[in-house]
């Protein structure tokens, strides 16, 4: 660490940053892994429902096909149908096959002649004529094992019932559920009755984690949900594949961030040092009053010379001066080196100096001393001062900016508006803040001549000037038709590369003096 960022209070907020950066990949994989992890396990959930269903309609198909061939025996005497119930009664799934007549069951394949009444195995209204399937928690030869029936009567209650063992079902539940992965189940279509595997009950509706599949042939469906040990399982999976990404997008990110950190504290401590070790000049770019020619001002401009790095873009070290709390300090500095350079070089009393100050500056009461201070450096006949504050920080339309206003205004420095146009609260300004001066910005001037829409705007701000008394400085001339138009347009100052670029101050008064000497340059 060098001893400029120590000293920066803020090398905390350094560290803090680059570990925020460093904890962003970590901060999206979490919640991504949580989701991917969801959306996997409810897609297996799914699958097995799937699965479960396919087999079960297999099932119900097979039973539904048994129903329909034993049909033809309802009605029969036991001893009729006793050999072919029996040899039906031999195939994979089914536990039994019965007779039913007048609602009664009477014959079946194990224990062949028997008196049943229907209702006492399923509720009368469960069973209506017609083909129907029903899931029971057992029969009354093997109480304790459910089974799914397959039911086929006729209007007078005669017909048959195939029993499917509800063991083959429950099995492939248990199977497909994969040692606890899945909670599945099967049920009928009006939830009344259902099957799960040993584990657990049928998952209940309406959670969105609970996937429903549902039979297009037969009145059941499946729904299955995923395990909290199975989603925790794919966590562990997904976090173990995304980590070697993660940490690496950690450090390649939190070194990105240190380095641009380093780079910017170690702007703002460059700027500290500069100002202590004179690193820093300022330059005067003239200001001319379009209705004789005369230079009324200049702006002064800083302008930061890097012992080996060379000169630094002012835009860009305001920038970082502003965001980190400099530009104050810069703003003095600049003060100093103006106040330095005038009493050096004074330009009369009527030569108005442009200084840039930030909005920042406007809102504290220091301004109004810092201001003064410079003028009493200077002394009253060196140069008048003009404040040009930007619309780049927003100013708030508070008591103390006020005051400031008022106190600078009536001590007789005038205040402008810097790019006037650019920002976004150029008319509130206008209606809020008592200025002398509006600066065009340069996009505007550059319009000049063209269709473009700043043309208009410009329009729009000349009239607006003209309107409200205020008087308008354009920025950024650089062509004689443009000087030619703003003074046809009534604007009374201009400055740009047409006149003159920014100078030190002993090439302004030298610039000056030629000027008031002899005539204005020709176009470069
Ligand atoms: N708060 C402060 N801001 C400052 C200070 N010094 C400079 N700045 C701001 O930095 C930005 C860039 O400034 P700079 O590189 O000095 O450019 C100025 C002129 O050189 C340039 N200019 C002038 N005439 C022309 C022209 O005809 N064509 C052209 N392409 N460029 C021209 O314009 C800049 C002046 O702009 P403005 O301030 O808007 O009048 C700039 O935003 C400065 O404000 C400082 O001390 N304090």
């Amino acid at each position: 660490m060098t001893t400029g960022e120590r000293q920066d209070k803020r090398w905390w907020l350094r560290w803090l940053l680059v570990a925020a950066a460093a904890a962003l990949p970590l901060a999206v994989a979490v919640p991504f892994v949580y989701m991917q992890a969801g959306l996997l396990a409810r897609h297996d959930a799914r699958g097995a429902a799937e699965v479960v269903m396919r087999q079960a309609d297999a099932i119900f198909a097979e039973a539904d096909r048994l129903a329909a061939e034993m049909a033809p025996q309802a009605g029969k005497s036991c001893a009729e149908a006793d050999s072919t119930l029996h040899d039906a009664a031999f195939q994979p799934y089914f536990r039994a096959i019965v007779l039913v007549r007048h609602r009664v069951l009477y014959c079946s394949s194990i224990t062949d002649a028997f008196t049943l009444p229907l209702a006492q195995l399923l509720p009368d209204s469960a069973v209506p004529p017609g083909r129907s399937f029903h899931f029971v928690p057992g029969t009354p030869m093997v109480p304790d094992r459910p089974a799914v029936m397959a039911v086929r009567l006729d209007a007078a209650g005669d017909g048959v019932i195939v029993t499917v063992d509800g063991r083959y079902l429950r099995d492939l539940l248990d199977a497909v559920g994969g040692s606890g992965r899945y909670r599945i189940g099967i049920e009928s279509l009006d939830g009344r009755q259902g099957l799960a595997g040993r584990r657990a009950g049928v998952p209940p509706p309406g959670a969105s984690s609970v996937q429903e599949v549902v039979s297009t042939i037969y009145p059941f469906r499946v729904r299955s949900l995923a395990d909290a040990a199975l989603l925790a399982e794919y966590r562990k999976r997904l976090a173990g594949s995304y980590a070697p990404f993660v940490v690496l997008l950690a450090l390649l990110l939190g070194y990105l961030c240190h380095h641009f950190l380093k780079y910017r504290f170690s702007l703002v401590a460059a700027i500290r040092r500069g100002m202590r070790r004179g690193e820093f000049e300022v330059h005067y770019q003239p200001v001319i009053d379009l209705r004789d020619g005369s230079c009324a001002g200049a702006e002064a401009l800083m302008r930061w010379f890097r012992p080996g790095l060379g000169a630094v873009r002012p835009d860009l070290f305001f920038a970082v001066a502003e965001s980190s709390g400099l530009a104050i300090p810069l703003t003095r500095h600049l003060f100093k080196l103006v106040g330095r350079d005038l009493r050096r070089c004074p330009m009369g009393p009527l030569f108005r100096v442009g200084l840039n100050i930030t909005a920042s500056h406007l809102v504290e009461l220091s301004i109004v001393d810092d201001v003064a201070r410079l003028r009493k450096v200077v002394g009253s006949g060196a140069a008048d001062f003009v404040l040009e504050i930007t619309e780049r920080e927003p100013l708030p339309p508070i008591e103390q900016v006020y005051r400031n206003m008022g106190v600078l205004s009536a001590s007789g420095v005038k205040l402008a508006i810097d790019d006037f146009g650019t920002g976004h609260s150029s008319l509130a300004y206008l209606e809020r803040f008592p200025v002398d001066y509006l600066k065009i910005d340069r996009g505007f001037v550059a319009a000049i001549g063209t269709d473009a829409v700043n043309a208009s705007v410009l329009e729009m701000i000349i009239g607006l000037a003209a309107r409200l008394g205020v008087e308008l400085t354009a920025e950024g001339v650089e062509t004689h038709g443009q000087r030619d138009y703003l003074a046809a347009q009534g604007v009374h100052y201009a400055q740009g590369f047409l006149y003159a670029r920014p100078m030190p101050i002993e090439a302004l008064r030298a610039w000056v003096d030629e000027l008031r000497g002899g005539p204005m340059p020709a176009e470069p």
